[in-house]
């Protein structure tokens, strides 16, 4: 599992160890971690030119003092300063004092140009709002093209916001980022971590001080120890009786998606609740799964699964499995139909588009804050809310978050959707919380897409689903 912490956290920690250190010498560790990785980006350190864009803060001091090693190492060090009277007094001198050049406002681009590598210490964990004036212009160079080097960001892309994930203006955007201590929200939540590329924890020695993390993001591990593990006298009851609502004359594909995910999550039976004709088409595919007409007369279950192309005219089925008081998780045209709050476990799996009609908002919104928005919805209904997208979040009514990392534009797909609200309500009922079930879902998910776009080059969602079972075998281990 790795850890997200906020800007303040992250404040607090670093004065609590660095009140036991000698001056710097917190600074120092972040540097050496930094200079390890951009030489290993350099082919060969002597020679290699390197642009440092500083600001006047930290972030600039620890690219200045990166900038002095590598200069030291033989590399020709060239730094702009952005803030010249705030610039990092101790990490200025010890670049000019390894030979680094100031350079002129009229030579920047063409330092830009010749660069193998950018260091990007213009603005760290103190940014507020995004980029400015000059700052702003030298993004909008890096993002040209105008160098054909590497821009590797210190700490987090300068611009971008620490502990949303929001990219409230201009911005860099970085091939690599190099950071410290712990996970920032900026760097695992779109649109910000899109700006991060690859990233490079450095362990500065923070975590002792760093409280529980709000924000996780699981691994495979910790998706291992959830996943549901069916004792050698179980039956088909005890592993879970998942009821899935979905499908219609319109959306019929819906339902037999939404079976197969319910099919392949661990509950042991899935009873599947809709009209006669989808009935029918999800029986043929799935000849394990029981079918009624309605929630109502389909039998029991332990969780329910509502929505995935389930159309119009359905608040009543929807009504009928809400009012079973069991876990539930709802999804697309379910969420229509939403209680005005939820008393009981509860996941709700809208796209940004379902969320924004939720909230009374532009999809585009909820896009450029998507934290925020699934928080806000967590708690307007008392539920866990998986937000899905280029990175699926999930805002539990308590306040943790998840965030999952194994997405993949191949899921991008019409009726992937359905397989996940199949499987997370699988996962509900073999006994997971909203937010277990929800956050093991989409990796499973994820890690299906990738599976299936490493056999077919632009998989169908039944390809993804015909992906989860090695998926999930490859998680657990073979069922005993
Ligand atoms: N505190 C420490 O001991 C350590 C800090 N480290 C580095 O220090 C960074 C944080 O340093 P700072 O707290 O100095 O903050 P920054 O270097 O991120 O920002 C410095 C200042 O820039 C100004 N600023 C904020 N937003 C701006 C904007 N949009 N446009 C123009 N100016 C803006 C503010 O006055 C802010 O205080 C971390 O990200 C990390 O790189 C690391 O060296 C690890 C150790
Ligand atoms: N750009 C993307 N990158 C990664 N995953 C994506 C992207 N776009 C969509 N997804 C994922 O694809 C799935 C699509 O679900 P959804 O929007 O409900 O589609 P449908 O209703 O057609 O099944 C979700 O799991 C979502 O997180
Ligand atoms: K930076």
């Amino acid at each position: 599992m790795s850890a997200v912490h906020t800007v303040a956290e992250i404040r607090a920690a670093e004065d609590a160890l660095m009140a036991r250190l000698p001056d710097g010498a917190l600074m120092q560790r972040a540097v050496a971690g930094l200079v390890t990785v951009c030489a290993g980006l350099l082919d060969g350190v002597y020679g290699a030119r390197v642009v440092v864009l500083a600001g006047g803060g930290n972030n600039g001091g620890d690219a200045l003092w990166a900038g002095a090693r590598l200069a030291r190492r033989g590399a020709h060090a060239d730094a702009v300063l952005l803030n010249p009277e705030k610039a990092h007094a101790e990490g200025l001198a010890a670049f000019r004092a390894a030979g680094g050049r100031i350079v002129a406002r009229d030579d920047v681009r063409t330092a830009l140009a010749a660069a193998d590598l950018v260091l990007d210490g213009i603005l760290g964990i103190g940014a507020r709002g995004g980029l400015r004036g000059e700052a702003a212009e030298l993004a909008r160079l890096l993002r040209g093209g105008r160098t054909a080097g590497a821009v590797v960001a210190v700490d987090l892309p300068s611009g971008v916001d620490p502990d949303t994930g929001e990219t409230p203006g201009p911005h860099v955007v970085a091939d690599h980022t190099v950071t410290f201590g712990t996970g920032k929200a900026a760097l695992v939540v779109d649109p910000a971590a899109a700006a991060a590329g690859v990233l490079h924890p450095v362990d500065i020695g923070l975590t002792p001080y760093l409280p529980e993390p709000g924000l996780t993001v699981l691994d495979d591990a910790d998706v291992a120890a959830l996943l549901p593990d069916p004792g050698r006298e179980s039956d088909k009851y005890s592993r879970g009786v998942v009821g899935v609502l979905a499908g219609s004359g319109e959306f019929p594909g819906a339902a037999v998606l939404a079976v197969g995910g319910a099919l392949h999550g661990g509950a042991g039976l899935v009873r599947y609740a809709g009209p006669g004709a989808v009935a029918t088409e999800v029986r043929a595919r799935w000849p394990e799964a029981i079918a009624g007409p309605s929630p109502d007369t389909v039998g029991r279950v332990q969780a329910w699964t509502i929505g995935s192309g389930l159309g119009s005219g359905r608040e009543a089925d929807v009504a009928a499995a809400l009012a079973a008081g069991l876990p539930v998780l709802v999804d697309a045209d379910g969420l229509r139909w939403l209680p005005d709050r939820f008393t009981g476990p509860a996941l709700l799996t809208p796209h940004a588009g379902e969320l924004a009609r939720l909230l009374g908002v532009e999809r585009d919104e909820v896009e450029a804050g998507r934290l925020h928005h699934a928080r806000a919805a967590a708690a307007r209904w008392n539920a866990v809310v998986l937000l899905k997208g280029s990175t699926t979040v999930l805002a539990s009514p308590d306040g943790r978050v998840r965030v999952n990392p194994t997405g993949t534009s191949a899921l991008a797909a019409a009726g992937t959707g359905d397989v996940l609200a199949g499987l997370a309500g699988s996962l509900l009922a073999g006994g997971l919380s909203p937010l277990d079930a929800g956050s093991v879902a989409a990796y499973a998910h994820g890690l299906a897409g990738r599976r299936a776009a490493a056999a077919s080059g632009y998989p169908s969602a039944g390809d993804v689903l015909s992906a989860l079972p090695a998926v999930l075998r490859s998680l657990r281990g073979p069922l005993q």
